[in-house]
This record gives C-alpha cells, structure tokens and sequence, in this order.
C-alpha cells in the first residue's frame, strides 16, 4: 500500500490509510480562498509534484505548469480523461465511456452546433432579454438569494435552447431535481436512503425520466423545423449508420443541462461578491458599460458582440472563483517527466487553484483586481490559466459563460445598484458553496436617483 510498485521513483508524498487513502483529507471542508490547505501542505512538504491516494485509487497531483500543459496536450496518447467511479455513477455511464472514445468529436461538434459564437450571436437578444426582465423582477423584492436566482435564470434560457422546455407549461419542476441531484453531488459515496448521495441518484433518475419522456414526446410529434437538441438528436437517430443512441443523447443533455447553468451561477455570485467588496473596481465596470450604452445610442454603431465579450473581467472572477478544484486523467503507459516516474494506469489530478493562485505569476494572487490583465491578449488557456481547462477538452461552453456574465453585468450595472443583505461566506469541500446563499437588495438605478430627490426635497 505504501510502496506502490513502480519501475522508476514516484513522486514523493503519503498514500494514507489502507483503502480510504487520504480521500477524507481532500474532502475536508475549508472556507479559504486560497490554496486548498490539502494542497498547500502537501506542496510545501513534497514540491509542486506529489502523489497520494483518493477514492481508492493511487493518485498523482500536479501544480507544476509544464506537466499540466504536457497532459493537456497529451489527451488521447498519453493521458485520457478519467473521473472517479462515483462520477461515473452520477453523470451516467454513456456519458463517461462515450467522451472517451470515437464518439467524442462527434458529440463536440454537435455541443458546439449549439453553443458555438454562431449560434451565441443569435442568442444575445434572448440573454439580454432575460437577465433585464430578472433582474427588473427581483428590484420588486427585498431580498434576492443571487445563487439560486441566477441558477434559475440560466437553467431556464439553456432548458428552453437544448429542449423547448418551459417551466410555466410544464407540471414538473425539471430544475427541483437538478437541486437534489446538486446537493449530493460532491458527497461520500453512500447509497442508502437518508444520505446526500443517495438523494443526488435519487435526483439524477427523476431528471432522466422526465428528459426521456420528453424526448419521447418529440418522436411522436416530431416539428417541422429544426430548432433545439431534440430535434438535432432525433434527427441523428434517424440516420443510417449513426453512432449515437437514445442513451447516450439523453446522457448528454443530463450533463449540457447541469453544467450550464451550476457553473455559471457560481461565477456570477462570485462577480457580484467581489464587486461589492470593491467600488473602484464597480465604477470602473459602470463606466465600461455606460461608454458600451452611448455607443449604442449611435445608430450606426449598436452593441456588438465583440463588446460582450469582455474577458478581462470573466477570466479574473474565475481564477479567484476555482470553481473546478480539480482536473481528472488517467495515465495510459508508463510516464516518465521530471526525473519522476507515474506508473500506467495511475490517475492525475491538475489542480487549478494552485496555478492560479502562485504567488511568483500572480503578485498578490488573492487581490481581486480585475486591471491585471490589461493590454495583455488572453487566451482561454494558457498554463498559468486553466479555470475552464485546455487542450482538446477545453470547456464547450466557455463562451456561454463569458456571454451570460457579461450580459447580465451589464444589465445590472447599468440599470440597478444592490447592497448586500446577508451571506456570501463561502466554504470548499472542495468544490464551491455558498452554505448560507448570497442575499442581496437590487434597486432600479432611477428609482433610487428619484428616492434621494424626494427626501432632499
Ligand atoms: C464558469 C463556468 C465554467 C467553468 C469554470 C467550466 C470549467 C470546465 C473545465 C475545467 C473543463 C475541463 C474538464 C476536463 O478537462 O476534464 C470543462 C469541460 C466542459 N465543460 Fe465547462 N465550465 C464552465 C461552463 C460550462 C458551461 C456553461 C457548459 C455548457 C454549456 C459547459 C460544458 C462543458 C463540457 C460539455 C465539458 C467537457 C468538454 C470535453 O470533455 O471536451 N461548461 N469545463
């Protein structure tokens, strides 16, 4: 157990207990926004290199730069995505096996059909729409929860773009299970009745139940013109030859649906929290915007796309955010770098917290300040910058998120002012959690300036 065999010399670092591995040590909760301590403490001691054990199955954990971007760029050859089996359970069989294999280019593409720039560009009038109408709702009352109430934003523009669903028509509430499903996700794998785990299953059958129902639905009463993912899906059921089943399509739509909108809440909490705690940074955003208004004013001008696309501002909210701790693979020969030896089989955990947060790239890597990257060309990856991956899994849905966080701040900041109420303590475990939710007052940017005339006269 503690002297894994290995043709070569391993990473240093502890294996832990006999099957548990140091698994609960990593799953501790911490509600710092630095460096998982699990991490720090292992880098310190071993160097930015070090192997462990975790659900049961030897580890090795990089924050080394060159061997994150060697396995990003090795995807397929050396490496091959890998999640723990608990993961597997969770997000589906199909989905797990089919984005290892021949499959994956093919289910990429047709991701990207529907949340490539193409198909955003078309989309922006819909976001803004929708954002605006939220937020003008959510100015009538005296406290939002901004976690739940962006989720909810999403998951319904992304619900309505991947399957026509509309949650005022629909009986069952499709998100409520997304909830459940949510809660359990980063738990102890213990599938009895009463645990969190158990309720995320629990979760995952209903959602899956009521897609394939749909899905079902569609086939009966199929619609002339293509529109979302159903009709993109049963179209290519219909095709001789096709590679893709029922399964795996409904599997896919599962994990588009759940990644979508829970990544992007987190992110926008997170944006909202860090402009709270910093006015200058807020100004600065408002008169961005404010200049993007008057341009618009201009008949010729009106906003374009390349506006929205400020990725400045996104890409500094998430490499403090860390919303995905960790990046998985799976050695697919022996590996040797560094003088280190990992053996075959063993997984590989990229830990993007620890690039992002590395004192000697980012000076003072805590500060929110959203002026570092000025004038510099920004890449969505690079290897002091992995929030949303690299190489050939970079993240699909990057530019879903840039557009949805610039739109909505654009809306908020322009038309609204908010003070915090309560909340936004956030905890890792290790994935992020707002424990207590983020509640907010939003008031209508007018309305305010109407309020301070009347108490002055
Ligand atoms: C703040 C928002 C987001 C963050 C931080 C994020 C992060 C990531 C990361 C780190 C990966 C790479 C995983 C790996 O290499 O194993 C990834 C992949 C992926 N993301 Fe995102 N993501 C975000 C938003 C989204 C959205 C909005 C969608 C859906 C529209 C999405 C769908 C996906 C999919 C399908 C993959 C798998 C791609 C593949 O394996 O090739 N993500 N994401």
């Amino acid at each position: 157990w503690r002297n894994p065999k290995c043709n070569g010399k391993l990473p240093p670092g502890s294996m832990g207990l006999p099957l548990l591995g140091e698994t609960l040590q990593f799953f501790s909760p911490n509600t710092t926004s630095d460096i998982p301590p699990f991490i720090k403490g292992r880098m310190e001691r071993y160097g930015p290199i070090f192997r462990t054990n975790l659900v049961g199955r030897p580890v090795v954990i990089s924050t080394d730069p060159d061997l994150n971007y060697f396995i990003f760029q090795q995807e397929g050859k050396l490496f091959q995505s890998w999640y723990p089996d608990t993961f597997t359970e969770i997000f589906g069989r199909q989905n797990v096996g089919s984005l290892h294999g021949f499959l994956y280019k093919y289910l990429k593409n047709m991701v990207l059909n529907l949340f490539g720039p193409e198909s955003l560009k078309k989309m922006l009038p819909e976001v803004e729409h929708a954002a605006c109408r939220r937020l003008q709702q959510w100015s009538f009352q005296d406290s939002v929860e901004l976690k739940e109430a962006t989720a909810s934003m999403i998951f319904d523009l992304a619900a309505k773009k991947l399957i026509s669903y509309d949650p005022d028509k629909s009986s069952e509430n499709l998100r409520v299970s997304f909830v459940a499903f949510i809660q359990g996700l980063i738990s102890f794998p213990l599938d009895i009745p009463g645990t969190a785990y158990h309720k995320c299953l629990q979760g995952r059958k209903r959602a899956m139940k009521m897609l394939k129902n749909m899905l079902q639905e569609r086939r009966a009463k199929p619609r002339r013109q293509q529109s979302d993912f159903f009709d993109y899906v049963l179209e290519e059921l219909q095709k001789e030859g096709t590679v893709l089943t029922e399964a795996i399509a409904l599997d896919l739509m599962f994990v588009l649906l759940f990644a979508s909108f829970e990544t992007t809440s987190l992110a926008l909490t997170a944006a909202i929290k860090f402009l709270s705690d910093h006015p200058l940074a807020l100004k600065q955003l408002e008169e961005e915007h404010e200049a993007i208004i008057k341009q618009r004013e201009d008949p010729n001008s009106g906003v374009t796309w390349k506006e929205y696309k400020s990725m400045a501002f996104t890409f500094q909210v998430v490499r403090l955010a860390n919303i995905v701790p960790g990046i998985f693979r799976k050695a697919l020969g022996e590996i040797n770098y560094k003088g280190y030896t990992i053996p075959a089989g063993w997984a590989i955990m990229v830990c993007p917290p620890a690039v992002h947060l590395n004192p000697a790239k980012y000076q003072d890597p805590l500060a929110f300040n959203p002026w570092r990257w000025v004038g510099m060309e920004l890449n969505g990856a690079s290897k002091h910058f992995m929030a949303f991956g690299g190489g050939m899994r970079f993240c699909v849905g990057t530019e879903f998120t840039k557009v949805q966080m610039a739109v909505f701040l654009h809306c908020l900041v322009t038309k609204h002012r908010w003070r915090v109420i309560k909340g936004g303590n956030i905890i890792r475990t290790p994935g992020l959690q707002y424990p207590n939710g983020f509640h907010i007052q939003i008031m209508e940017k007018e309305l305010q300036k109407d309020e301070i005339k009347h108490t002055s006269t």
